[in-house]
């Protein structure tokens, strides 16, 4: 395919002439083929540059131009569900150029968002929000009596997502139309797992569509003449809807289930698409498509393209980034979990369909039946987790920072209330970087906190983290253990106290400046020393270890010596270790002491380079640095 996109690219280059919204309306029908292979050569030569979402871009090419084709931007609204694979769409809504610095900071987002054009009707990124927002816009388009379409395109993985459920449950009872597409890839980031995938899997392959076709013409000959294919089928009489209409689940749900049909078929896609649009009620569309469509290393492994750093197209293979051999924190916990799971096989591992994300790919090839990938259900595995431990088994969940976001309430309501242990592996907490603000890991500490009976910590190194790890999977109530996205810090190596519940780690013992450090800030922390250290301070160093319940006893005894107390955390400031400090400084009348809090604001944080992201926010050392020694300035003036 790679060659047909070169010779393509010589031979005519009509995207050049799609400019802006619509403009994809000026092409013949004759040149769509070439057009789609025009837009994938540009995904894949960008994507190689800048990194990003491919293998689902790349499979919704034809979707996204039909729906471009049939509806009119900005009029129409068209909801993406997580919003990874709008590529497409921004390229034909005028953000060709942006693509140059797609997820950089101040760049093209790598998500629909509403604020980079009026094209995206919703901002999403985390997954399974599409058909509420959708139902959402529909609503509020027939309360001001006004007539626009509202479509919303949701993957087979998202559907496992049970906010999905919710939304189709509602939808159903929608006496307007709004158009669901499925795009039906067979994959979520890795193997799309659950009941759903199963059922859709059944639809898939009991039907051939192309087959399904020719067999529902055949039938519909003896029935009474329609306008379409669907139109014919809808007034067809229940049993043979039941016999050939295979999504009769989403039909039982009251929405109209069309499908399924080739989602590379321009011409089928856009029947369909023009079909369900003049409808009166909910309908959903079936699509079927091949993630990474086009690209071969991508179709092969849809799982290593779903997102990519730079790559060397004619390889497939990541450009490297730096020589540093140390692993991630990912793979430290995968490789610290297979080991402790072979000791104790009361151990089990739970994702929320991030098997590769969270390394749990490893612990799953070695123990598949100790291995539960539950789709993109965050709320499930939580409470799933809860009945593994009551039920005696020692349950570790992987889970995003700011996805587990969704299982607030799960954590609170379903461990907390009973302090059932359960052990939370909290992977990308702090500041990830390109995918920017609905990824970022920035308020895992403060809603954590807010939970009885919940211990918080967070490892300052890979050695830490392995100790870490043991002594969790041990403690008798729920525990979280947070840990940045990428690579290891092997610092501080020297330093290594046994873990002893609730106790910190005092790593430099001095006077006047007590710097209250933890997790990936207390390498920060550490190199801030050091430059105070060089203008004359004094300085100790403590790694917090526990962020909740904290060290009192240790705060209590270096406090009386130190009269600046400086926490430093990659969270956002309220509700957060800072704020504990402070709250505890008051309530014991701690006046002389002089607190500096070093932590994110109370903010969105956008996407962009994660150590320029850190500079841009103060909680680099040299701002850290910067910020200490003027408001020691300060306090010696008064
Ligand atoms: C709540 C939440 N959990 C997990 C993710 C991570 N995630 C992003 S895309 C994705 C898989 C989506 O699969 P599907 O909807 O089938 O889209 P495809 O990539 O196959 O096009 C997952 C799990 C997320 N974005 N949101
Ligand atoms: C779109 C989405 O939510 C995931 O693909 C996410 O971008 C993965 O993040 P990592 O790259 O940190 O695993
Ligand atoms: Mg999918």
């Amino acid at each position: 395919m790679e060659d047909k996109i070169k010779e393509a690219l010589t031979a005519s280059n009509i995207l050049n002439n799609i400019n802006k919204p619509n403009d994809i309306k000026k092409v013949s029908a004759d040149e769509y083929s070439a057009l789609a292979t025009e837009i994938r050569e540009f995904l894949i030569s960008n994507i190689s540059v800048t990194g990003g979402h491919l293998a689902s871009n790349l499979g919704v090419v034809e979707l996204t131009m039909a729906l471009h084709l049939s509806l009119n931007f900005p009029e129409d609204r068209l909801v993406w569900d997580v919003g990874h694979q709008a590529y497409t769409h921004k390229i034909l809504t005028g953000r060709k150029e942006g693509f140059r610095k797609l997820r950089t900071y101040e760049g093209l987002s790598g998500f629909p968002k509403i604020k980079e054009s009026d094209c995206d009707a919703f901002d999403t990124g985390h997954s399974s929000t599409s058909i509420s927002a959708a139902l959402g816009l529909a609503k509020a388009r027939d309360l001001q009596k006004e007539n626009y379409n509202v479509f919303a395109v949701i993957g087979d993985g998202a559907l496992s997502g049970g906010m999905s459920f919710e939304a189709l449950n509602n939808a159903a009872r929608l006496q307007s139309n709004m158009v669901i597409i499925l795009n039906d890839n067979n994959m979520s980031i890795n193997e799309n797992v659950g009941g759903m995938a199963t059922y859709l899997g059944k639809v898939r392959t009991s039907v051939k569509y192309n087959g399904f076709k020719e067999g529902i013409e055949r039938v519909l000959s003896t029935l009474p003449k329609g306008k379409s294919v669907i139109d014919r089928l809808r007034r067809s009489k229940d049993s043979i809807k039941r016999l050939f209409i295979p999504g009769m689940l989403f039909e039982d749900m009251g929405l109209t289930y069309i499908g399924p049909i080739d989602g590379h078929n321009i011409e089928q896609l856009l029947s369909a698409i023009n079909s369900a649009k003049n409808m009166k009620e909910a309908v959903i569309i079936h699509v079927i498509t091949k993630k990474g469509k086009g690209y071969k290393l991508a179709e092969k492994n849809p799982s290593k393209y779903h997102g990519i750093d730079p790559f060397i197209i004619e390889t497939g293979e990541v450009k490297k980034k730096s020589t540093k051999s140390t692993i991630s924190y990912t793979d430290k916990f995968a490789k610290t979990l297979v080991s402790l799971a072979e000791k104790d096989e009361k151990i089990v591992a739970i994702t929320a369909a991030m098997p590769s994300g969270t390394g749990l790919i490893k612990f799953a090839k070695r123990y598949p039946k100790r291995f539960f990938d539950v789709g993109i259900a965050e709320e499930h595995a939580v409470t799933f987790a809860a009945g593994l431990a009551v039920g005696g088994m020692k349950p570790v969940v992987a889970i995003y920072s700011t996805f587990l976001q969704r299982a607030y309430d799960q954590l609170l309501h379903d461990v907390c209330i009973n302090s059932i242990p359960v052990v939370f592996a909290i992977d990308r907490a702090g500041i990830v970087g390109s995918d920017g603000e609905t990824h970022q890991g920035i308020f895992d500490i403060s809603y954590l906190l807010t939970m009885p009976n919940m211990t918080v910590m967070a490892p300052k190194n890979g050695q830490e983290f392995e100790d870490m790890l043991t002594f969790a999977v041990n403690h008798n109530g729920p525990i979280a253990i947070r840990y940045p996205r990428g690579k290891v810090y092997s610092g501080l190596g020297e330093f290594r106290a046994p873990i002893e519940y609730g106790k910190s780690e005092l790593l430099y013992s001095e006077k006047d400046i007590l710097l209250l450090a933890y997790g990936n800030m207390v390498e920060v922390a550490n190199e801030v020393r050091n430059q105070l250290k060089e203008q004359g301070y004094s300085v100790s160093l403590v790694n917090v270890r526990f962020v909740a319940p904290f060290d009192e006893e240790l705060l209590t005894k270096l406090l009386p010596t130190h009269r600046y107390v400086v926490t430093l955390e990659e969270n956002i400031n309220s509700g957060g270790f800072g704020q504990k400090i402070v709250g505890f400084l008051c309530k014991n009348n701690y006046n002389d002491n002089k607190y500096i809090r070093i932590s994110l604001p109370d903010a969105f944080i956008p996407q962009g380079d994660a150590d320029l992201l850190r500079k841009e926010y103060g909680i680099d050392a040299q701002s850290v640095v910067n910020k200490i020694l003027s408001e020691v300035e300060v306090s010696n003036r008064m």
